[in-house]
């Protein structure tokens, strides 16, 4: 398991890390998001070793991680690093030695790796000639070559089309499967919400939530109702306590929900003050063709907290 445990960083006067803690146990895809400049990269980079902390701590199975520990972890930096005239083929084992290995088992590991990556035709490519998505391939494959129990991957998905972002998540889910810890930061929530077993949200160097997202959902889930009325006179809705997060009188196509004939439509999310004077107002405005609480998605729930 890793244990992040109070870290705290400062470039100059600007603190960058006010504390950040987090756990990624054995087999778990957990998800680190924040808004651009909330930490991601420097909390990353200290797991690492490749940036020291001002204070704080990096555990792995219970102890402080050093160097030994570190090797058996795999990275993907923002800032990538491959050798851009290295042939695909070379570099993957080139890392594979670099993280220990010798070369039979490396060169076994870079064959099995690049063909689960679709690059067997990119073998013998200097990297520099390599697509975008292929390189992030390339990157993800030197990640894990030495075979690594924690996986830290800084944006892995940034830029990549459909299929590549399935071809990684399916290796992804191949490595927790098999027990292997992984920690990736991403700004696409959808697919956070999608791939990952826990979530951590950073603001100002400082996580404001975490757990996992139904978690997160739960904990937020109360907040929001999902109001559709049918037939009201216009400006009803201002009257609904509470806070008006989002209105919308188009009827969606072929909702069942939707009109008759040329009726008013009103779709209301609402942040209620009382969700029973809520329901008694849309009654007497119109026909309430829906009223239920809405599970927020995890961009939403983004929003919410990070605002
Ligand atoms: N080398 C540096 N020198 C000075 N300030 C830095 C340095 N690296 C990062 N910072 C600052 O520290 C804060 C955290 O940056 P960090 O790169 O960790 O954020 P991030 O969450 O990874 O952002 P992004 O989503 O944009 O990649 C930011 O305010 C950034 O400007």
């Amino acid at each position: 398991m890793l244990e992040v445990d109070g870290l705290k960083k400062r470039y100059g006067d600007k603190v960058a890390l006010d504390g950040v803690s987090l756990t990624v146990r054995p087999g778990e895809m957990y998800g680190f998001v924040g808004a651009n400049g909330a930490g991601k990269t420097t909390t990353m980079r200290i797991v690492m070793g490749v940036l020291a902390s001002d204070g704080g701590e990096v555990r792995w199975k219970g102890a402080p991680a050093g160097f030994e520990t570190r090797r058996r972890f795999g990275y993907m930096p923002e800032e990538r690093g491959l050798y851009a005239k290295m042939r695909v083929g070379e570099q993957v084992e080139y890392f594979g030695r670099l993280g220990g290995m010798d070369a039979p088992a490396a060169r076994r590991s870079a064959d099995a790796l690049i063909e689960r990556l679709g690059l067997t035709d990119r073998r013998g490519d200097e990297v520099a000639g390599l697509s975008l998505g292929n390189q992030q391939r390339v990157q993800l494959a030197v990640a894990l070559i030495h075979e690594p129990e924690l996986l830290v991957l800084d944006e892995p998905f940034s830029g990549l089309d459909p299929i590549a972002v399935d071809a990684l998540a399916g290796v992804l889910a191949e490595r927790t499967a098999a027990g292997v810890a992984v920690v990736f930061s991403s700004h696409q929530l959808d697919l956070v919400e999608r791939l990952c077993d826990a979530v951590g949200i950073i603001k100002d160097g400082r996580m404001i939530a975490g757990g996992t997202v139904a978690e997160l959902r739960a904990r937020e889930s109360r907040k929001r109702l999902r109001i559709v009325v049918t037939g009201a006179e216009p400006g009803w809705a201002d009257r609904l306590p509470g806070e008006i997060v989002a209105k919308n009188d188009r009827p969606p196509q072929g909702d069942p929900a939707g009109p008759d004939g040329d009726q008013r439509y009103d779709e209301v999310i609402l942040r209620p003050s009382d969700d029973q004077e809520a329901l008694l107002l849309a009654a007497r405005a119109g026909r309430v063709q829906h009223f239920g609480w809405q599970e927020p998605s995890l961009a939403e729930i983004f929003r919410e907290v990070v605002a």
